[in-house]
């Protein structure tokens, strides 16, 4: 078994700006692992390069410079038809993009990745998840027809019956009440005592404070690692960040 679910190892992250030969560097040197079973957070200021790190580090995004290796493997290297197998049986994305079809209805949605892959699709199973979520809509309904909470909530379903190693979410919990923000807070976990890794962005700190390291970022570079942080512990690293 590969026991660094993710090991990343020197990112540096820059983008055109548009001006001339002009960059911005957003990442400086960022090398992070983690473990089998391990809930991470990524907390910091606005703009201090987490959802621009949750991406490189996803494979979404690739670095300028730096390695990433997620399950032993670089998906930077992966071919276009290797990459679209390993994004949608190994990995999963809650993104505040959701990145869902809006001409397919929800329950088609959350099963496309299951149909792709030919796995077996348990409506029922489908359904009671999404009660158990507290998704109030019909299931049957189109994407482009939900709100915004919705559409994360198909988001996450999609996530959690994928049966995937490892977990990227960004903001899992932002376009959410406080009860359904808990209640997936409460899966996310679950699925980390089955041995998933989920790494989270969050402004949330009673969030990052339950889980297991929380990572804190400030221009694009690491700050602080706190284990097993506790919520007091996380808003002195954040206002030390804001100073
Ligand atoms: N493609 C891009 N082109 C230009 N600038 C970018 C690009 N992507 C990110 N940035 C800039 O890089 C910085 C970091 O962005 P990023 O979204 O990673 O921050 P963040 O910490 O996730 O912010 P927030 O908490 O507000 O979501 C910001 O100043 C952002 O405007």
């Amino acid at each position: 078994m590969v026991d660094k679910v993710i090991n990343i190892q020197n990112i540096a992250k820059s983008v055109s700006t548009g001006r001339r030969s002009e960059k911005l560097e957003i990442l400086h040197g960022v090398s992070l692992a983690a473990n089998v079973g391990e809930f991470l957070s990524i907390v910091g200021p606005s703009g201090s390069g987490k959802s621009t790190l949750l991406h490189c580090m996803s494979g979404l995004s690739k670095p300028t410079s730096g390695s990433v290796n997620i399950l032993g493997i670089d998906p930077y290297k992966l071919r276009p038809a290797k990459s679209a197998v390993f994004r949608r049986t190994k990995v999963g994305f809650i993104f505040q993009s959701y990145n869902l079809l809006p001409a397919l209805t929800a329950f088609d949605n959350i099963v496309l990745p299951l149909r792709l892959s030919r796995k077996k699709v348990d409506k029922a199973k489908i359904y009671q998840l999404l009660k158990s979520i507290n998704f109030d809509a019909n299931p049957d309904s189109f994407v482009s027809s939900l709100s915004g909470g919705e559409r994360q909530k198909v988001a996450i379903a999609r996530v959690l019956v994928s049966n995937c190693k490892v977990i990227f979410a960004d903001e899992p919990t932002g376009a959410l009440d406080s009860v359904s923000g808990k209640i997936i807070f409460g899966l996310l976990r679950d699925l980390t005592k089955q041995g998933v890794c989920v790494v989270m962005v969050t402004h949330d700190i009673e969030m990052a404070a339950r889980t297991d390291r929380a990572i804190t970022l400030r221009d694009g570079k690491l700050r602080k690692i706190l284990n097993k942080p506790n919520a007091q512990e996380l808003f002195e690293a954040l206002s030390d960040e804001e100073k």
